[in-house]
């Protein structure tokens, strides 16, 4: 269509992305257009918040994205850290920063990249192998957080995914820094479905980012995650983030043993373990809701969340090696129950060679589908200019936030 043909031509390079979601949350995949970045992933990561930020603004927030977009920048040059070998690398972009871990993106980025045969947009592509017996291809994927085992089912000859089938990841060392460990409140982070009470019980774990696990019994919410009041949670857990942020005594529940740049919180998940279904051979199932980043919230049950959990409960003691566990989001326990994440403990493993620091390796699978493709392109005349804007933010400066 002429149309297009001349939106493609404009000043400002076309971003070329691939759309899909896993339970509903979505993945913007850039597959072209983005500048070249240099050094260590993390090192990319970096250069990209100092240097292309506008262009994260512009794909995930409004007029082109909305508050809860997610993306997935593909980085086909990428070098590992701590040796081993990777057949392509990625950048995680949330609302308002860049993450070290997504398994929801992970699940997706796995059908697509055995989908695509574009080697410019994979170079890896071709020397990929197929399993014949189990239909499947294992392709190593090097996250912020470190490597990726990804198994992706496929058709009979290896030349696309299985849609029907789900994709399972092996997670990067995943360990627990604390377990009913009590967080005091001060008077200006409470809220009032806490009642009086001054301080709140909550579990800590590293997932590929780190995680507040809370009940949303502890949270005030007697009802769990049925019949509860939206914005009221969305406020408890923005206000317990920010007490946890605020005390330097709990930096240590999110110092990564082995970079600063994996340590902050990234996240509070709410868990109802009493609501859930379980799917396969399972052995129980749990229902979560994820809070990250800017209080963006995941439609998934979060790949990196559930190996967190899996983590926490494995140093209670309340889970097994090998036992398979369901977690729910509120969009799979509402729509479609088998799109559930099952996740497990793998074995135990160490976050580093020196040993200093027990971990455990997890599994995740789950399924993901297409939505669509974009090219974006920007105007120059646009008045909005590049990056991007949320709606919610004018309403916030202009009605003051209630304490
Ligand atoms: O599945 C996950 O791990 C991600 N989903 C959005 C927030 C997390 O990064």
């Amino acid at each position: 269509m002429d149309v297009i043909r001349s939106l493609s031509s404009r000043e400002v390079t076309p971003i070329t992305t691939v759309d899909m979601h896993t339970c509903g949350e979505p993945t913007r995949i850039v597959i072209a257009g983005y500048p070249s970045l240099s050094g260590t992933l993390l090192e990319q990561r970096t250069q990209a918040r100092a240097h292309h930020d506008h262009i994260r603004k512009r794909l995930l927030l409004e007029p082109r994205g909305h508050f809860d977009m997610y993306g997935a920048i593909l980085r086909q040059e990428t070098e590992l850290t701590y040796g081993g070998f990777a057949d392509i690398g990625v950048l995680f972009v949330t609302n308002n920063e860049y993450s070290t871990m997504c398994g929801h993106a992970t699940i997706a980025l796995g059908r697509f990249l055995v989908d695509t045969h574009d080697l410019d947009v994979f170079p890896a592509r071709e020397s990929l192998q197929f399993d014949s017996t189990s239909r499947t291809i294992l392709l190593r994927l090097h996250a912020p957080c470190g490597l990726l085992e990804v198994t992706v089912p496929t058709s009979q000859d290896g030349q696309r995914s299985d849609a029907s089938r789900p994709v399972s990841f092996k997670s990067i060392p995943c360990f627990t820094t604390a377990l009913d460990l009590r967080v005091n409140l001060n008077l200006e982070n409470r809220w009032p479905e806490l009642a009086s009470r001054i301080s709140i019980v909550a579990d800590f774990a590293y997932g590929g980012a780190f995680f507040c696990l809370v009940s949303a019994a502890e949270l005030g919410f007697s009802q769990g995650l049925t019949n509860f009041n939206f914005e009221a949670m969305n406020e408890a857990t923005r206000r317990l983030k920010a007490a946890v942020n605020s005390d330097p005594d709990l930096a240590y529940l999110f110092q990564h043993p082995e970079s600063n740049d994996l340590s902050f919180l990234y996240s509070v998940i709410v868990v109802d373990k009493r609501l859930g279904l379980a799917i396969g051979n399972s052995k129980g199932a749990e229902t979560g809701l994820c809070f990250f980043s800017d209080q963006e919230v995941d439609r998934s049950p979060t790949g990196s969340g559930v190996s967190a959990r899996l983590a926490a409960a494995y140093a209670r003691g309340d889970l097994r090696e090998n036992e398979p566990w369901t977690y729910h989001s509120l969009v799979s326990l509402h729509n479609d129950k088998s799109s559930a994440f099952v996740g497990r403990v793998l074995g135990r493993d160490n976050v580093s060679d020196s040993g200093r620091f027990p971990a455990v390796r997890t599994q995740v699978e789950g399924r993901a589908f297409y939505t669509g493709y974009h090219t974006f392109v920007l105007e120059s005349p646009d008045p909005l200019g590049d990056g991007g804007f949320i709606m919610k933010d004018f309403a916030d400066s202009a009605v003051p936030k209630s304490s």
